[in-house]
């Protein structure tokens, strides 16, 4: 799954209209039918279904999804939250051929009678806004999303929740909390941020038969999933052994910190590497050796129970190094890391400890080769960027492209 921004999403569009030839009509009509595949099993025979319609397209899939419905038989109500005239375009089309179908459409522009439907629905579908949300909600928009969340209904949001902007980098009054989301072909931003993501409820995309990915000037940001993680795992053949599956170096851990070293060792055979040592003080193998019998160790040297220099590593027998991991932050152990930095000339991951010993001088990344993959948190994110915490939450894909760029970093 690819994570797009609101522009991007209007640049698919325009490719499959204008390039494509199709006409948006029949994307609306995708995108409803596919919206309403997903609704149904979620609904009861009984259900009493209340559709909210705003001025925009998603609005006009709201028209499709009730149509839709009542082809199935299932008892719909549909409030229109705007005045006629507003509805404009392919949303008016479909406006006609649900009332052609026999549809019945309540206007509401004022947002007086909504409070009424709400009480006998069990079911709101929520098609007020889509990606076109700009600004501070306007009357009465401000009064009905929070009259929505009151309700005990099961609320359905058709491609995001109303209110909630598709980008990052954008602060908003208030959302639709909807149960379920089902998003049009790609998720937006929104649903990876965490002071938006809880809107979605549980989200799922649908495809409305745009092109895929790679047609124009499309984004290269994408979800990780479990797919993708199973197609980096090697896969081994009859004769081949340990030394043919990558040789993996884990550097790390100190008398008071075992266990993050430990893990890194485990995950790190775990996800394939064939032969892997940990190279640590020589008070801590003992204890890590014990959670990882299947590595090799490699006895650095040590004062009080912390790995110290100099570096005493012949890189060349490894394919990759992970360095951090419980480290701990004293001046050996800095001057250690940033020595094998230096030396190293395969990827390395940088984690935890080694992540402090680094953000005061960065320019020992720029000078690397090889891959370099950098895994703070939001605490070591902004003692590396020199960004507040809350700056970075609200941009994180715009923050981690541009250090990653400007530092030579694997993103
Ligand atoms: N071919 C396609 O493009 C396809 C698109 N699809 C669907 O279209 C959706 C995008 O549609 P969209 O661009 O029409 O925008 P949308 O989110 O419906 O809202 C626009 C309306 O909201 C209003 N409004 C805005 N801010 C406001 C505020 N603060 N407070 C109050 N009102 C506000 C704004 O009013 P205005 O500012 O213009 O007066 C305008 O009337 C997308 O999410 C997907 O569901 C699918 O059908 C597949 C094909
Ligand atoms: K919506």
């Amino acid at each position: 799954m690819h994570i797009v921004t609101a522009n991007e999403m209007y640049e698919m569009d325009r490719f499959a209209m204008e390039e494509g030839g199709l006409d948006g009509r029949i994307l609306m009509e995708n995108a409803g039918r596919a919206i309403t595949e997903k609704i149904i099993p979620l609904l009861a025979n009984e259900s009493q279904v209340l559709i909210l319609v705003g001025a925009g397209n998603n609005g006009g899939d709201g028209f499709v999804i009730g149509r839709t419905l009542r082809n199935q038989g299932y008892g719909v109500n549909l409030l229109q939250l705007v005045s006629d005239e507003k509805v404009r375009g392919d949303a008016r089309y479909h406006k006609q051929v649900f009332q052609n179908y026999g549809g019945l459409v309540h206007v509401d522009a004022k947002g007086e009678k909504i409070e009424c439907f709400l009480e006998q629905a069990d079911v709101v579908i929520d098609a007020i806004f889509g990606i076109g949300i700009k600004d501070k909600l306007r009357p009465p928009f401000d009064r009905i999303i929070p009259m929505i969340n009151n309700k005990s209904a099961k609320v359905i949001s058709v491609d995001i929740p109303s209110g909630v902007p598709a980008d990052e980098g954008l602060t908003f009054q208030t959302g639709v909390e909807a149960d379920y989301t089902f998003i049009v072909e790609q998720p937006k931003m929104s649903a990876f941020l965490q002071h938006t993501a809880d809107f979605y409820g549980k989200w799922e995309p649908v495809s409305i038969g745009l092109p895929p990915i790679g047609h124009g000037k499309h984004t290269i940001r994408r979800t990780w999933q479990q797919a993708d993680v199973q197609k980096t795992l090697p896969s081994r053949d009859r004769f081949s052994h340990k030394g043919n599956h990558g040789r993996g170096l884990v550097i790390g851990g100190s008398y008071e910190m075992i266990g993050s070293v430990a893990m890194s060792a485990k995950a790190a055979l775990r996800s394939g590497a064939g032969l892997l040592t940990v190279a640590t003080a020589k008070e801590v193998i003992p204890s890590v050796s014990s959670h990882c019998a299947e590595a090799t160790y490699l006895s650095l040297p040590s004062k009080d129970g912390r790995i110290a220099g100099p570096v005493s590593i012949d890189f060349s027998m490894y394919d990759g190094i992970a360095i951090g991991m419980g480290m701990g932050r004293d001046s050996n152990a800095k001057a250690f890391t940033r020595q094998v930095i230096q030396m190293s000339n395969q990827q390395l991951l940088i984690d935890a400890d080694g992540i402090h010993h680094i953000h005061d001088d960065l320019t020992v990344l720029e000078q690397r080769e090889h891959p370099t993959v950098l895994t703070p948190h939001l605490g070591e994110m902004s003692l590396l960027t020199g960004l507040p915490v809350a700056q970075i939450l609200l941009n994180p894909f715009a923050v981690t492209k541009e250090f990653a760029t400007r530092y030579h970093i694997w993103y």
